[in-house]
């Protein structure tokens, strides 16, 4: 349940945070397949509660989160049909671009919905416990048959395991994961899925499910579609786990059956790529003893930032996001560049309020992403798609990570405010941030060559040159010329051995 089950060699995914299934499809085909991307997380594609009407909380409308309130387990949601969802597996699968689905089994939506009808027309009556299109009925729910324990019903002490699994979160209504009927509904909503031809699943507040029941419903599912994956093939599970140290419930309780999100990894890139950490303190991040609250390189599934915590809800303030666009492109870069975990790429919209919905026309409908002749995502300084994994910084890093493959960090080199290293003899990094500048001859470890540097150029694989005219003459001692100047952008320099003149 730890093998992200990606084509070739491909080693980081990307969230494509509310996109549409059609739009998906066609960048799988268009820049995900040919830049080496391995998946997309997609969100969640089950119908879900649809929050239109302004007395709900005020002003709130058609909020992101309302896909985070199941109504039932249709593939019928804010971004689309289940043909257009089986299309969009089906040619991304076929251009070497995995998908994994973002589902949702802990809870159904929140008891203040009331009486009403989902994303896919189903219907649902909170205050009775019937959600018509799964059938879900009051023997399912925790919160009526006791087992929660608070006034309220709601989660009241993260210190109490039990209200942590049995309580509603925030409200949510808490499933009876340990009932062989829900178990059952879940594990039909991940075998339809499955057989389709998705690689794997984001657990959505796995933290508020027991690990047994994460389990039972894991072993529970087919192997995948061998259309597109060999013999015996499990499905990936990353379970998300909200774990900064201090509470009962820890990520290490689910690392047995799958990988676990490691929510320290992203404040600490933001510390060091934000300015308030020495870059050199990296060099043993993440191995050894040095991995957080036990999560070893293939228990996590990193990240710096992502939909929820970009919102200001888990990073304090301190997690870098798009908005620090020069930092943030390094603390990515790094991510890509480092031996730890399966990496995930957040790929946003803006927003103005933290509940703000993706782009949209006048009647809700999603505005489709649309590019720039620079391949940029076209947007204006409050609205609009980020795309950052459209920026060159992150793109062709991922391909220098699939480059870098399984060797190891060497020739590390750095202080406060600068670091480069290799990774063996196939790629080498270097990083200049808060307006340091590097002018030294340092060992890249790769064989003599021009290199493209790939942080300010494309490369043509079939004329073997680079668009523009940066490149990095490494001799045969493997010593190389590095400079960057650290204003703004030019603070990355990245070349590889497959990228060269
Ligand atoms: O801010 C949000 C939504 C956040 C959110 C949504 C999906 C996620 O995967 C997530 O990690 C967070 N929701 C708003 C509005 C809201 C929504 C529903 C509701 O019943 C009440 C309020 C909010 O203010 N939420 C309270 C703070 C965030 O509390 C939530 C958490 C959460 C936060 C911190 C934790 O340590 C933790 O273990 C769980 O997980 C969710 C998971 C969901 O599947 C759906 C949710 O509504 C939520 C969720 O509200
Ligand atoms: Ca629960």
């Amino acid at each position: 349940y730890k093998n992200p089950n990606t084509a070739g060699g491909r080693s980081a995914m990307v969230h494509l945070f509310e996109w549409p299934w059609r739009s998906i499809a066609r960048e799988c085909e268009d820049f995900l397949g040919p830049n080496g991307f391995g998946g997309v997380q997609v969100s969640p594609p089950n119908e879900h509660r649809i929050i239109d009407r302004p007395d709900w909380d005020n002003n709130v409308v058609r909020p992101w989160y309302e896909s985070y309130q199941p109504i039932s387990y249709k593939l019928e949601s804010r971004r689309g049909n289940r043909a257009e969802f089986i299309d969009m597996v089906q040619r991304c699968n076929n251009a070497g671009v995995r998908i994994y689905v973002d589902a949702v089994v802990n809870h159904m939506c929140g008891e203040d919905a009331m009486t009403g009808v989902g994303s896919g027309s189903s219907p649902y009556e909170t205050q009775t416990f019937n959600f018509y299109g799964v059938p879900y009925t009051s023997p399912n729910f925790n919160v009526p048959n006791g087992n929660c324990g608070t006034g309220s019903g709601k989660i009241e002490n993260y210190g109490d395991v039990n209200q942590v699994r049995n309580c509603n979160l925030v409200g949510l209504m808490d499933l009876i994961t340990g009932d062989d009927y829900v178990r059952g509904k879940i594990v039909d909503y991940f075998n339809d899925v499955i057989d389709i031809g998705v690689a794997g699943f984001r657990v959505d507040a796995a933290k508020h499910m027991w690990p047994e029941d994460c389990q039972a419903i894991f072993d529970g599912t087919n192997n995948l579609n061998t259309a597109y994956f060999p013999e015996n093939s499990r499905a990936l599970f990353y379970q998300e786990v909200i774990d900064k140290g201090g509470e009962p419930v820890t990520a290490g309780q689910y690392k047995d059956f799958g990988r676990v999100t490691d929510f320290i990894y992203g404040g600490t890139v933001s510390a060091a790529f934000g300015g308030r950490m020495s870059l050199n303190d990296l060099q043993n991040f993440g191995s050894g003893n040095g991995a957080h609250h036990n999560l070893y390189d293939n228990d996590a599934l990193v990240f710096v930032d992502n939909h929820d915590n970009q919102r200001g809800h888990g990073g304090g303030g301190s997690l870098l996001t798009f908005n620090q666009a020069d930092d943030y492109k390094l603390a990515i870069a790094f991510m890509l560049s480092w031996p730890h975990g399966f990496p995930r790429i957040m790929s946003s919209y803006k927003f103005d309020q933290d509940w703000t919905g993706p782009p949209a026309d006048n009647d809700w409908n999603t505005v489709e992403p649309t590019f720039n002749a620079d391949g940029s995502c076209v947007s204006t300084d409050s609205y609009g798609w980020v795309c950052e994994h459209r920026w060159r910084g992150i793109k062709n890093m991922v391909e220098w990570r699939n480059q870098a493959g399984t060797e190891p960090v060497e020739n590390f080199w750095g202080d406060y405010s600068r670091l480069a290293f290799s990774r063996g003899n196939r790629a080498f990094i270097a990083i200049g941030r808060g307006g340091s500048s590097i002018n030294e001859r340092l060992q890249t470890g790769l064989p003599s060559g021009e290199y493209c540097n790939m942080a300010v150029v494309d490369y043509d694989s079939s004329a073997k040159s680079c668009t523009g005219h940066s490149t990095v003459i490494v001799d045969s001692s493997g010593y190389a010329d590095i400079s960057i100047s650290g204003n703004g952008a030019d603070n990355l320099l990245f070349i590889h051995v497959g990228a060269s003149k």
